[in-house]
């Protein structure tokens, strides 16, 4: 499942951040790939341990902690500190699969996110391009939105072709692992918030939570 998250950052968080990463000190994208990566990624990162992106991160940390959307969604259980990618005209991503895990394999990655930061308006190309088999996705949101999408899918960012896209990049690990355990848990979990709304008095109301709840204790990945 994909997942858009509109107001990942509020207004001021996203100019605050944007300000950040317009004033930070950039290195070449290469420094943290290696093999293949190195060959593909064609962009700068905001420099690891610098004033602006502890600020950044307190930002994004708080964001993410934040949205209801993104818990609901995703179960999300950790999320790894961003990355801050910027593409200049020219620069690119090439087709690839993100790490399956992070922090010397404490940390599975389950679902991979970006964080737009550049209005779509201010610059062409760009895409993050998801390729399904036959098939592609094109996102390419406003700013401070967010698209959550699963770690096992290729993909890569499109060339830029005008303007400058900036970005912040990380990855979550759910409670749940597996994704069609997580998708069955959250229709349940809809289903049930949805009944209970309309209805909290309805007698199969119990029967749908003992079996939600159920599921859950039998998934869970503490
Ligand atoms: O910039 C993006 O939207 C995604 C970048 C990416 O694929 C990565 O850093 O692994
Ligand atoms: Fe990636």
């Amino acid at each position: 499942m994909i997942i858009r998250i509109p107001d990942m950052l509020q207004r001021h968080e996203a100019e605050v951040l944007r300000g950040l990463l317009l004033n930070g000190a950039f290195e070449d994208g290469r420094t943290t790939a290696s093999g293949q990566a190195a060959l593909i990624k064609n962009n700068l990162q905001l420099a690891r341990g610098s004033e602006a992106r502890k600020q950044a991160d307190q930002i994004v940390r708080d964001a993410v902690a934040r949205s209801q959307k993104l818990r609901d969604k995703t179960l999300v259980k950790m999320v790894a500190p961003p990355t801050y990618n910027r593409y200049d005209i020219g620069m690119e991503y090439g087709d690839h699969v993100d790490a399956p895990s992070l922090n010397d394999g404490r940390f599975r990655a389950d679902l991979s996110m970006t964080i737009f930061l550049t209005d779509p308006a201010d610059y062409d190309g760009g895409d993050l391009v998801m390729n399904h088999g036959d098939v592609e996705t094109r996102i390419k949101y406003g700013v401070g939105e967010a698209v959550v999408y699963p770690t096992t899918v290729r993909h890569h960012v499109a060339p830029v072709t005008r303007g400058s896209r900036l970005a912040a990049v990380t990855w979550l690990q759910s409670y749940i692992g597996d994704p069609l355990q997580r998708q069955i848990l959250v229709d349940l979990s809809d289903a049930k918030n949805q009944l209970e709304a309309r209805q909290p008095d309805a007698p199969e109301l119990t029967t749908l939570k003992n079996a939600l709840f159920n599921l859950l204790r039998a998934w869970w990945q503490p």
